[in-house]
């Protein structure tokens, strides 16, 4: 953990993934710690600088001087985005009251976020009945710190009935929580000496309703929910359905208030594909790991036959299953007849297409170039579609030529994982595919033409 301090306040947060990457900023919820993201940063951190805080007065970092609120929260996570990415917006991650902390400061400083994504986030600051009743008298006794200690002395003994209330409330009945995920999140709503700022956030999260202002986010939004929130209800997606169309919103099932701890790979898969990364399973390239290069490549990719009609995020996606090879003058990338499940797009360069004729009186003819493929165009689709025989060769051109290769296996995992692209991509594909037969057609028409000229030529002869 890092520890950093903002005029009179010391903060502590985990900084992982590469340090000249884009930022990804973490805002846990209300009695927690930067803990909330542990199943999310390994997938993050592979492509963001990830900034996970402990807000004060939670986790390890020690409560503020004032009284918290919601909005002086977002005030302290926009002065540490300016520090941390003075040029450009960040990734914004917020899940509870860190939700509705995200989206304030997204309203007050729209300038400073690129993207957000809200887990089951407190946007009217209304929690469940079941919290109101039952957590809430014990949440504003807590505020009294010998009440606080009485209390956390009694949760020592037989009589403790936290579990009573944690688990139903912010679990989903059937969800998959490690016992030490568990006993971490416990530990973090029931640490000694927060009492008073449970209690403050408490109120000031209900003094912070944002209904009536979603329309006015700016920043693209994924907002996920667990369906079966018992902290959070799920009443509050109905807000964001009402009020705000343009947030992606995804409810998950047999997930409660902690859905990236409960149902993970389904919540990964969500982030995942609204911010491009690569899918589960895949291993980023060597190049996929320079993000410069990821962006650079996703932007080619844009101007492409297999990028077009994709979106930003998309095209960051097929960018990070991509492998750069580079051809010296004249090398022969495949040989017809041999098999490759590989397809290449040209980045850079020329790549020529030869075919052997057919032998003429048993005698084999030298081979002929019959196409060449520009820079943004694809060849070896049909290997990469099927396990046939190449039918033809590839070598580079005159110039040493760049291509980006896409293997059969990573085709497969994205498109399984992200169907609605791996659809988008076969179209392109098909499309591709379409334009070389339709200028097979126009050979073959000219072909006829010409013969056909030929023929009344000779006929004026006669
Ligand atoms: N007539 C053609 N016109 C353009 N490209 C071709 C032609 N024939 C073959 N190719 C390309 O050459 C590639 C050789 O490997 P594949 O058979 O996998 O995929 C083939 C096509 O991409």
């Amino acid at each position: 953990m890092a520890l950093y301090t903002i005029e009179d306040q010391t903060i502590y947060l985990e900084e992982t993934g590469p340090e000249n990457a884009p930022c990804a900023f973490l805002v846990h919820g209300w009695a927690s710690s930067s803990y909330t993201w542990k199943p999310l940063l390994p997938a993050l951190s592979r492509r963001y600088r990830c900034v996970a805080i402990d807000l004060p007065g939670f986790g390890q970092s020690p409560a503020p001087s004032h009284p918290p609120t919601i909005a002086g929260y977002a005030d302290l996570v926009a002065c540490l985005i300016e520090y941390f990415s003075p040029r450009q917006p960040v990734l914004l991650l917020g899940h509870s009251m860190g939700g509705q902390i995200g989206a304030t400061l997204a309203l007050r400083y729209p300038m400073l976020v690129e993207r957000m994504v809200l887990l089951n986030p407190a946007l009217s600051g209304r929690l469940s009945t079941r919290v109101n009743l039952l957590i809430g008298p014990h949440v504003l006794a807590e505020r009294f710190l010998p009440l606080e200690w009485l209390l956390h002395l009694l949760a020592k003994t037989p009589l403790d009935y936290t579990d009573y209330l944690l688990k139903p409330s912010n679990f989903a009945e059937r969800a998959r929580v490690s016992e030490e995920d568990y006993q971490r999140i416990r530990a973090d709503a029931r640490r000694p000496g927060q009492g008073r700022i449970r209690a403050a956030c408490f109120q000031a999260m209900r003094q912070s309703d944002l209904r009536g202002r979603l329309a006015a986010l700016e920043p693209p939004t994924l907002v996920i929910w667990g369906a079966e929130d018992d902290i959070v209800p799920l009443r509050d997606a109905g807000a964001v359905a009402a009020e705000w169309p343009a947030a992606d919103l995804r409810i998950i099932p047999n997930a409660g208030h902690w859905p990236q701890f409960e149902q993970p790979d389904a919540t990964l898969r969500h982030i995942a594909l609204f911010l491009g990364l690569p899918p589960a399973g895949v291993a980023p390239s060597a190049d996929a790991r320079d993000i410069a290069e990821l962006h650079a490549t996703a932007q080619f990719l844009n101007n492409s036959e297999i990028g077009g009609r994709l979106n930003e995020a998309q095209r960051m996606r097929i960018a990070s299953l991509l492998q750069r090879r580079v051809l010296m003058p004249r090398e022969r990338l495949t040989a017809a007849g041999a098999r490759g499940d590989e397809m290449y797009i040209v980045q850079d360069g020329l790549l020529e297409v030869w075919l052997e004729p057919v032998p003429v009186g048993g005698v084999r003819q030298p081979p002929v170039r019959i196409a060449f493929m520009q820079s943004g165009q694809v060849a070896g689709e049909l290997g990469l579609l099927e396990d046939v025989e190449r039918s033809a060769d590839l070598r580079a051109g005159d110039q040493p030529t760049v291509v980006l290769v896409l293997t059969r296996e990573a085709l497969n995992t994205l498109a399984e994982d992200d169907p609605a692209l791996g659809m988008r991509l076969m179209q392109n594909l098909a499309v591709s595919l379409g334009r070389r037969l339709r200028h097979q057609n126009w050979l073959a028409q000219r072909l006829e033409q010409r013969a056909w000229q030929g023929g009344s030529v000779t006929r004026l002869l006669e």
